[in-house]
């Protein structure tokens, strides 16, 4: 109606400055649907709109918006019809787009061309006598047309086209603004998707790990030498204390690394392990700090290192007898200064991790031949855990093969009810140089190879055919009292069992008979270590 449409120049001016503001608060593409419907399209004397935008190919547009739809998603940034796509050359789109002054047509006779779009023929079926187009420009450059629709003709006239031409900058202004805050909210979208599902897997994996452990990570053992560590484990546990686990190979640090962070206030998180030996020095850095997208070739992502996702919880660095010089000194700055920084990062990260390191190296030794920094080793040596090799700790064995027995039995499918005497006193004697972990192996391979329930065979390596290990075997570390039992037991072998009399062992010892006795009884050897009863070669 004529009294509803502006009429002066004010008017489009208040009306320009109403939709300047309202375009300027608009987030969504709702906002500008309400906008645009409830603001505009009286005052212009339009019935209806369509606002087209183009395609990144350039070739093709679709509707961001129009009149009649106003479920428009908003953060999905597409459009309801945004399938209907259009080629820009359609007659008429491309020519709102070629000018900077609005296109008039009247439909009647547009609809009497060839090749007309289907779109102007609906609107024509839908009463529509005039459209008007208006180039969208962000800057200076088309990004679509806005087409209004009349139903009578004169409405669009030409006096009106600066005030037309106004409005289409405002809207353009007003896309480009919502269409950025769509591409934020579509990332924010994606992050919040991406930190439910990290949240997912985390509290899997802690559920993993809860399983795993209940069925492996127990901690089996109850000789003196074992519960010395335990009573170590319950005593540092509390602390941030730095640990230092050392042992040999197969002794079981990283299970109590666990059992360390598992009796900590930090239990909550996950502990995160790095095996620095496992790992190319070239990729070393970056594993433990992190790398900042395209800070060296091929870092392609944003990479958080294994500190800042230790951050509150521990860090257990494996085999760290390994790390080559120059990570050394950056892991001791990191440790000083509790903080680190990320290859090619700007800032430094503040990180509140427990370090609980292992080695089976004798890092004394690397000191001294260079290898190893003295600082950082008493940086890390704050409390040191010594882990005993199953050697020296044979009264254990019983409860550990039991524990393995069921253990790979369950997991085989196999029923297993027990051990000869004869076999568990062959694992007893033998001298695991691969310690708990030889043993598990073993006792894994006997269960799949046993065709009964109980197991009377074990097969040990070649070396085993001799009581405990023979000298020059490879054992890195071996205690006194170890290579004091096997001397004796060889020289009790070689007197054929005599003790006493000239020919007897005490002789060869040089000892006096009743020393090397109770040596025999302080050391666990007795009779039937070293009497060959002819149905056992051990
Ligand atoms: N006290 C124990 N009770 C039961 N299983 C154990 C015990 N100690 C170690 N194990 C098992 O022995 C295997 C080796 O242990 P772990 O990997 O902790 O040894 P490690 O000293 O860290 O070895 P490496 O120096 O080679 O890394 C694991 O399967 C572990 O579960």
């Amino acid at each position: 109606m004529m009294n509803t449409q502006i009429s002066g120049k004010n008017d489009e001016f208040e009306t320009l400055l109403c939709f300047s503001k309202a375009i300027a608060a608009a987030r969504h593409r709702a906002d500008l649907w309400e906008i645009v419907n409830e603001q505009l399209l009286e005052n212009i004397g339009a019935s209806y709109y369509t606002l087209c935008l183009i395609h990144e190919d350039t070739r093709t547009h679709s509707p961001f918006l129009y009149s009649q739809e106003k479920k428009i998603k908003t953060v999905t940034g597409e459009s309801p019809v945004i399938h209907l796509q259009h080629p820009v050359d359609d007659g008429v789109f491309n020519k709102a787009v070629e000018t900077e002054e609005p296109v008039v047509f009247e439909l009647r006779s547009l609809i009497r061309q060839r090749n007309i779009p289907a779109y102007v023929i609906h609107w024509y079926n839908s009463g529509v006598k005039e459209m008007m187009l208006v180039r969208v420009c962000n800057g200076k450059e088309p990004k679509g047309v806005l087409y209004l629709y009349a139903m009578k003709q004169g409405v669009f006239s030409k006096r009106r086209f600066s005030f037309f031409k106004s409005i289409a900058d405002q809207l353009g202004t007003g896309v480009s603004n919502i269409l950025a805050n769509e591409k934020i909210e579509l990332q924010l979208e994606e992050i919040r998707k991406y930190k439910i599902q990290l949240e997912q897997e985390n509290s899997y994996l802690k559920e993993e790990r809860k399983k795993e452990k209940h069925l492996t990570g127990k901690a089996v053992g109850d000789s003196p030498a074992i519960r010395k560590v335990y009573d170590l484990v319950s005593k540092v546990a509390s602390s941030d204390a730095t640990v230092l686990i050392l042992g040999e190979t197969g002794t079981g640090k990283e299970l109590i690394a666990h059992q360390v962070h598992d009796a900590s206030p930090r239990r909550d998180k996950l502990m995160i392990k790095v095996n620095c030996a496992a790992i190319p020095a070239s990729l070393l850095e970056s594993e433990l700090f992190g790398h900042e997208k395209g800070s060296f070739t091929g870092a392609l992502e944003r990479r958080i290192g294994k500190f800042e996702l230790a951050d509150n919880s521990t860090l257990f660095l494996d085999e760290i007898g390994e790390l080559p010089p120059e990570m050394q000194a950056k892991l001791l700055r990191a440790l000083q200064e509790k903080e680190i920084e990320r290859i090619g990062g700007k800032s430094v990260i503040k990180v509140n991790v427990r370090i609980i390191a292992a080695t089976n190296k004798n890092l004394e030794a690397e000191i001294i031949a260079g290898r190893f920094r003295s600082d950082l080793y008493y940086r890390l040596c704050v409390f040191p855990i010594m882990l005993p090799p199953l050697r020296e700790r044979r009264e254990d064995i019983p409860e550990l093969v039991s524990f393995f027995m069921e253990k790979y039995a369950a997991s085989s499918g196999r029923k297993i009810d027990g051990i000869a005497p004869k076999a568990l006193e062959k694992l007893k004697t033998y001298a695991w140089p691969g310690n708990i972990r030889e043993l598990e192996h073993l006792i894994e391979r006997t269960v799949l190879l046993t065709s009964t329930n109980v197991i009377t065979e074990v097969s040990l390596p070649a070396r085993s055919k001799m009581l405990f290990a023979q000298p020059g075997a490879e054992t890195p570390v071996r205690s006194l009292a170890d290579v004091e039992r096997e001397h004796i037991l060889k020289m009790v072998k070689l007197s054929k069992g005599r003790i006493s009399g000239p020919h007897g062992a005490a002789a060869k010892l040089q000892l006096p008979s009743t020393t090397l006795i109770s040596k025999m009884q302080k050391l666990g050897i007795r009779k039937e270590h070293f009497i060959d009863t002819g149905k056992e070669s051990d």
